[in-house]
């Protein structure tokens, strides 16, 4: 799914008009009906809640109206107060006109502010997409009012006072919504940590926007859903042997971080690799052997921390990372195996800290490296703390462009950045993957999907990242968030991706 931009949302608009022929009016109309069904199916008429509709002066507040119209035809009983404005818009005009006599509407005072109780709900339209500039005035003082209040709060669009695709002073004034319904694409806003106090759990309904302006929009940014994934992973030919999915290498573990190997490997032999051979320091060889049979263990001569890099040749791709531990050695054999390597690499934990701790290092990073640090390692990746979490994301188009690499930022909607400055966001996972060794078994996963000769670097890193979130999702399921352990997504990777396999197609 693309992620438009303020400006594009509003061509996407202008070129549905002109494509389908029809009014401002009528796609406001189809804005409304959908967030009313949405509402109806959550609230019904009967629930008898008391419900305030409040409207800016804009085509948002031209959207809320219609909404009151549709709800009080519905047999709700809202009532409607709007910001004093010397300008409406022609939509919010004509949709004031269309508001039937029953239904009450005011304009909004400082004295007659509604009392709001917690059983009331509040829709804000006060601004969408339109905003421009911090609020003000009687607009500011009614989301100070909005924010105090228990009410339940839908935003419709957008969270009034949050901008679309860009940080807002941090003095600005945002409506606290728990629910945002939004329409056609995400916004960009929606998908930062920054945000998530205004955005609360956020939705978007399909309005039918011109696909063809939607299909020609060049984006920097994606989210990355079902069917943004479909057809990246072919099914497996019948004569398929060892060799197409690739042999692959992993470095990893030290002396009390032995799991952290063992939980990659896991994940790599799940993630339907060819063949795995791990090096781990001497003291986790028996442990490997033992809790992963079907990997190849590969001893150190040390016996607490990775010292001697293998000989690279049968390997098609190298993962280094999980609990490598930051010693001058294993860093000498980070820098061989960066300088030797002809074939991807997927970089984590330790090794990240190793690249952020000694430059030299990064400068030898080779082409379509594949990243996966979380953000504290970014930031000691790029050297410097990021201001906010839209700066962050530009830090990260910077440094792939700069290094050719791709690099995965771990959070919610964990992004996948590309060397040429794309960013991909991911919809899958949940909150009890925010537990050690959920980024080990990632490494491992697209560890496994960087040696399948079949796949592209991208496709391999979004394949990875999804199935990395569906399994937690599914894991979730049965253990509950918080019981939810690392190993415990391993076991779903398969099922996962056998679920993304495209199938042959059908007759
Ligand atoms: N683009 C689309 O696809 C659709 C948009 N619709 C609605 O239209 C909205 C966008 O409407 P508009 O472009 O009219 O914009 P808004 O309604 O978001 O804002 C209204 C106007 O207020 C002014 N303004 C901006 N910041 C302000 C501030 N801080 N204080 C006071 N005034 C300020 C601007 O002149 C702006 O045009 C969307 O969010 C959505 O709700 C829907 O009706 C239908 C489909
Ligand atoms: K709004």
């Amino acid at each position: 799914m693309k992620i438009l931009t303020a400006a594009q949302t509003r061509q996407a608009d202008a070129a549905t008009l002109l494509a389908e022929g029809i009014t401002s009016a009528e796609l406001m109309e189809r804005a409304a009906t959908a967030f009313c069904h949405w509402l109806q199916k959550r609230l019904p008429a009967h629930s008898q809640r008391p419900m305030h509709i409040f409207c800016g002066p804009g085509n948002n507040g031209g959207d809320g109206l219609a909404i009151a119209r549709q709800l009080h035809e519905a047999g709700y009983q809202p009532q409607v107060w709007t910001l004093p404005a010397a300008q409406p818009s022609a939509d919010f005009t004509l949709n004031r006109q269309r508001l039937p006599a029953g239904l009450p509407c005011h304009e909004i005072q400082p004295e007659t502010l509604p009392q709001l109780p917690a059983r009331a709900v509040v829709v804000d339209a006060l601004f969408g997409t339109g905003l421009s500039r911090p609020l003000t005035g009687a607009a500011a003082m009614l989301v100070k009012h909005l924010n105090q209040s228990e009410a339940t709060v839908v935003a419709v669009d957008m969270p009034s006072g949050l901008l679309t695709d860009a940080p807002q002073s941090p003095d600005s004034l945002v409506v606290r919504a728990h629910y945002t319904v939004s329409f056609e694409l995400p916004k960009l806003a929606f998908l930062l940590p920054q945000n998530a106090e205004f955005v609360g759990q956020w939705e978007v309904l399909p309005i039918h926007l011109d696909p063809t302006f939607i299909h020609n929009a060049p984006v920097d940014n994606y989210f990355v859903n079902d069917n943004f994934i479909r057809g990246r992973l072919p099914a497996r030919n019948k004569f398929s042997h060892k060799g197409t999915f690739g042999h692959a290498l992993l470095l990893a573990g030290s002396r009390g971080k032995i799991g952290a190997s063992v939980l990659a490997a896991k994940a790599c032999l799940r993630g339907g690799v060819g063949l795995l051979t791990v090096r781990t320091p001497a003291v986790g060889y028996p442990i490997m052997q033992v809790a992963a049979p079907e990997a190849m263990a590969l001893a150190d001569s040390a016996t607490d921390f990775v010292t001697e890099l293998p000989d690279l040749k049968p390997y098609a791709a190298v993962g280094i990372g999980p609990g490598l531990g930051q010693e001058h050695a294993t860093c000498e054999v980070l820098r061989q195996l960066l300088r030797k390597t002809k074939v991807p690499l997927v970089l984590d934990a330790d090794a990240l800290n190793l690249l952020g701790a000694n430059p030299s290092l990064l400068k030898l990073l080779p082409r379509e490296s594949l990243l996966t640090p979380h953000p504290k390692e970014f930031e000691r990746l790029v050297g410097k703390p990021a201001r906010d979490d839209y700066h962050r994301l530009e830090q990260l188009r910077t440094f792939v462009r700069e290094h050719g690499c791709y690099c995965v930022l771990k959070g919610a909607y964990t992004t996948l950045a590309a060397p040429d400055g794309t960013l991909y966001f991911n919809s899958t996972g949940n909150p009890g993957m925010a537990t050690g060794g959920s980024g080990d078994v990632l490494t491992g996963l697209l560890l496994a999907l960087r040696a399948d000769k079949r796949l592209s670097p991208l496709d391999a890193a979004l394949l990875g990242l999804y199935a990395h979130g569906r399994a937690g999702d599914q894991a979730a399921q049965q253990t509950g968030e918080a019981g939810l352990v690392a190993g415990d997504l391993i076991r779903f990777i398969g099922p996962v991706l056998q679920e993304l396999t495209t199938p042959l197609p059908g007759l």
